[in-house]
């Protein structure tokens, strides 16, 4: 398509794209963003080189002329993104790329393939910190990833999405993310007995979590952590036991019981073992007593749903008199069809409790602060509105690249984890719980709205 448009002479026409997703995942009633330092990072270092340029000539074709002005290829494009742990939705544009059309089209498929996938960790870890409330949550899923890039990323994402740590060292060190773990099985199996393996532990360990569960828990794994313990006394700082197998609501129960009485009640239970938000759930609900939750495949695969459906679609473009015309897909399917022009996505809350009202999708020259009055109305069922007052509202789409050059700064990663946290607060509770949320309102302006319609009527008189 680079070729087309250049060979073509329109690769420099200024277009705009717009990323978004039509579908939350999981059923929840939010997202939460992420991607964006991944993307910032590309960006910076989006090139072609003289390696590449071989490839590209004696291996995929490309003639020399073409070759010579990807060799001189500058992203040149203003780019804007939501902030990495906004809470976003469904249908409401969370990047845009604004510049020559031949720029827009190259980054396509990498940005949707960062925000798809972390965005997708993201919630998922999000959904899990909201059913644990304040337990710890340990992100011990680096073996199951889909390879090991999406193990650093993901668990970036799990970061900002709720979770307290890692077992990825290379995450911690790159990212700053706390790092944390037990030991695993093959530790006692190394002694083939929890004692001797515990005590070896304890010798080479200060902070120590024993587990529990390679022969037997309730028999062995447990007396001896305890026995472990009370030898080493203040040599070794006991935080606990790990379980990861069993039934973990009585085994827990039992533990708890045994730690108690042996006078450790500030020791703590952490439990492995296939875990996700609705397994968790439940075991709460059945009583365990769980302290730390340590979880792997159903969160760094995001197990339930694999993949996040983020589009890349084109919603202006320079005619050939340098005038800019909003364009627009149209399918059969009323989800499908995309919304002409650029846009601003307006965050509207309650001034009096920043409480959310909604989002408020509006053409980029309108502005909602302007209005005394915001009349909202559902995009396909427009007959389910209202009209609100006293009402804040905040753009939530910034320039990050502004014509190649980065002028964001980068929050820190506690900074977004904060961010997110704080910004799922301003959510009414209907919208965050994990099963059948509300649907939060996603609207369009009524010049937005308009605008659409007249250009969907237009296309449509054209053909016939
Ligand atoms: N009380 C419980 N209520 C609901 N789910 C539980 C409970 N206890 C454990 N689970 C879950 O049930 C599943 C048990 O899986 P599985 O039978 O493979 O494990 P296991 O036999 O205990 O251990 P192993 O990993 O050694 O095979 C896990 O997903 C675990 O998280
Ligand atoms: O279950 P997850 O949520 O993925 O959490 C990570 C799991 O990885 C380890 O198991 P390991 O790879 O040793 O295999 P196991 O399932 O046989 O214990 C650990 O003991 C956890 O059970
Ligand atoms: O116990 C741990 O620290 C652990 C287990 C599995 C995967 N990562 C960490």
């Amino acid at each position: 398509m680079m070729e087309t448009y250049w060979r073509k002479g329109i690769d420099q026409r200024k277009a705009i794209f717009e990323v978004y997703f039509r579908k939350l995942p999981f059923e929840n009633g939010y997202a939460i963003f992420a991607g964006l330092q991944r993307i910032i990072n590309y960006i910076n270092n989006l090139h072609f080189t003289e390696n590449d340029l071989e490839y590209l000539e004696t291996e995929v074709g490309y003639n020399a002329d073409f070759i010579d002005y990807l060799r001189n290829f500058k992203f040149t494009a203003t780019l804007r993104a939501v902030s990495e742990g906004e809470v976003v939705f469904n249908n409401e544009p969370l990047i845009q790329v604004e510049g020559p059309l031949v720029d827009c089209q190259l980054v396509e498929t990498a940005l949707l393939n960062m925000v798809n996938y972390q965005t997708l960790i993201a919630t998922k870890a999000a959904r899990m910190r909201s059913v644990v409330n304040n337990d710890t949550l340990l992100e011990f899923g680096t073996r199951r990833a889909q390879e090991t890039d999406a193990a650093l990323w993901g668990t970036r994402a799990a970061y900002i999405g709720g979770f307290d740590a890692t077992s990825n060292v290379r995450a911690g060190k790159i990212f700053g993310i706390p790092v944390s773990g037990t030991h695993a099985h093959a530790l006692v199996q190394a002694y083939r007995n929890d004692y001797e393996a515990f005590k070896a532990y304890a010798e080479t360990h200060r902070d120590c979590v024993f587990l529990v569960d390679t022969f037997d828990t309730l028999k062995s794994g447990v007396p001896t952590a305890i026995r472990v313990a009370k030898e080493m006394g203040d040599k070794i700082n006991f935080v606990g036991v790990r379980i990861d197998s069993g039934d973990m609501a009585y085994i827990s129960k039992r533990v708890r019981e045994q730690l108690d009485e042996a006078g450790f009640t500030d020791a703590k239970i952490f439990a492995s073992n296939d875990l996700d938000e609705k397994t968790i759930t439940n075991l709460k609900m059945q009583g365990a007593k769980i302290d730390s939750w340590g979880v792997g495949t159903k969160l760094i695969t995001a197990f339930d749903q694999p993949a996040l459906g983020a589009v890349y679609k084109m919603v202006a473009i320079e005619d050939e008199n340098g005038i800019m015309e909003d364009t627009i897909k149209i399918s059969s399917n009323a989800e499908k069809v995309s919304t002409p022009g650029k846009k601003q996505v307006w965050r509207i809350t309650r001034k009096s409790d920043g409480k959310s009202e909604g989002d408020y999708i509006a053409l980029w020259d309108e502005n909602p602060r302007l209005e005394k009055e915001l009349y909202m109305f559902h995009p396909q069922y427009t007959y389910i509105n209202k009209t609100l007052q006293d009402f804040d509202a905040r753009p939530i789409l910034q320039d990050i690249f502004v014509q190649g050059k980065q002028v964001y700064i980068s929050p820190t990663i506690d900074e977004i984890k904060k961010y997110a946290h704080d910004n799922l607060d301003s959510l009414w509770e209907e919208y965050k719980r994990d099963l059948n949320p509300q649907e939060y309102p996603v609207d369009l302006s009524q010049k937005c709205y308009d605008n659409k319609m007249k250009i969907i009527h237009d296309i449509h008189g054209k053909i016939n």
